[in-house]
């Protein structure tokens, strides 16, 4: 049994899973041959990532959003590098830093694997997990907010439902909020700059006593006045955290970047009994009993 863990007073290690990190592909090569439904989530991800994509793959194979992206959306042409041909051998993978494969060629898949393993690209076969230095997962994405979900091969249609329960249950504006403390942080390193040591140390106990006294939704209202007050009154003084309330009376109005949109515990009431899921849900369920009722009163 893996337990190197000291059982007295440490966790046991959980060996068996994947090493899940958020990969800079910025400007970086990505070699992705087919160009069907699987490539085009695949290029989607590489987009958002920043990533420069050559796609080979005969144009009568395209997917309608891969079509898009290739021949009409203006940003994602400057960042695809579009080869209307099958794959044409080893020398299609120079000069890239990774390799995806999304073709219904199975044989083929597996010699451009061996081929970017040899050149120590890392690589993933959409439909072969053994050839995959990497898996991909579903995805949540909410601004600068990423999370994706993986269950190590094991049930890719799970993860797409787990993903969609643990979207329903994020607050709407959480990238909102990510960015105005993305914004803050900048600002307290404007005011209080240097790396590491006390400074660093006093920085980050502040950083966390604003996330942890305000809510995302009050996060998210952050706008300049309201930063500059939470920084001129808060850390220039004691470091101490001013309250939502004390901002906004501070500023004689509530801050107002972004609409409050985090749900209230009877706003969630709402959004999860009268979503169109349950309702659906609850209408067939009437629906079924009622029949049911009709059939044996008969
Ligand atoms: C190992 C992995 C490698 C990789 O692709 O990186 C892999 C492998 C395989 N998938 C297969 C099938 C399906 N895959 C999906 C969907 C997704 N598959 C994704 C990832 C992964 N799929 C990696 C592991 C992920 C993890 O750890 O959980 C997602 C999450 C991300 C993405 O692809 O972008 C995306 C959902 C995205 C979203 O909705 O957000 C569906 C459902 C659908 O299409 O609607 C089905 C049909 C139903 C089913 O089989 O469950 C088969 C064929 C099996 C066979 O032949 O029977 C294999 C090969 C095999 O298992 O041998
Ligand atoms: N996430 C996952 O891991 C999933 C994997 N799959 C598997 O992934 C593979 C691709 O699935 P789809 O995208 O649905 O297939 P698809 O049939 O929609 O697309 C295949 C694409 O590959 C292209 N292609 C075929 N041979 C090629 C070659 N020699 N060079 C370049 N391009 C070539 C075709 O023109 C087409 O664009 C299938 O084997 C499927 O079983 C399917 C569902 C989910």
């Amino acid at each position: 049994m893996a337990d190197s863990g000291d059982s007295q007073s440490f966790p046991p290690v959980t060996p068996g899973g994947s090493l899940i990190i958020a990969w800079q592909l910025r400007d970086k090569r990505v070699l992705l041959v087919g160009g069907g439904h699987v490539a085009s989530g695949r290029l989607s991800h590489l987009l958002d990532a920043d990533a420069l994509v050559t796609l080979i793959a005969p144009k009568s194979g395209l997917h309608p959003l891969v079509l898009h992206r290739v021949f009409e959306d203006a940003y994602a042409k400057t960042r695809i590098t579009y080869l209307d041909r099958t794959f044409g051998g080893e020398q299609d993978l120079d000069g890239a830093d990774m390799v995806l494969t999304a073709i219904d060629d199975v044989e083929l898949s597996r010699s451009i694997c061996h081929m970017a393993r040899a050149r120590k690209i890392p690589v993933n076969v959409a439909d072969v997990p053994p050839e995959c230095d990497f898996y991909f997962g579903s995805m949540i994405r909410r601004g600068p907010l990423q999370v994706m979900v993986s269950t190590g091969g094991k049930g890719p249609k799970l993860a797409n439902i787990i993903r969609r329960k643990m979207e329903d249950a994020l607050p709407d504006n959480v990238g909102e909020a990510i960015e105005r403390v993305g914004e803050l942080r900048a600002e307290l390193r404007k005011r209080a700059p240097g790396v590491g040591g006390r400074l660093g140390q006093k920085r980050m106990d502040w950083m966390t006593k604003v996330c942890e006294t305000w809510s995302l939704g009050e996060l998210g209202q952050l706008d300049e006045a309201a930063m500059e007050f939470l920084l001129d009154r808060g850390w220039d003084q004691k470091a101490r955290v001013p309250s939502f309330e004390e901002v906004s009376n501070g500023l004689s109005r509530p801050p107002t970047k972004s609409p409050r949109l985090e749900f209230h515990p009877a706003e969630r009431f709402v959004s999860r009994y009268l979503s169109p899921d349950f309702c659906v849900g609850v209408g067939l369920g009437l629906l079924v009993s009622l029949s049911l009722y009709m059939h044996r009163s008969r």
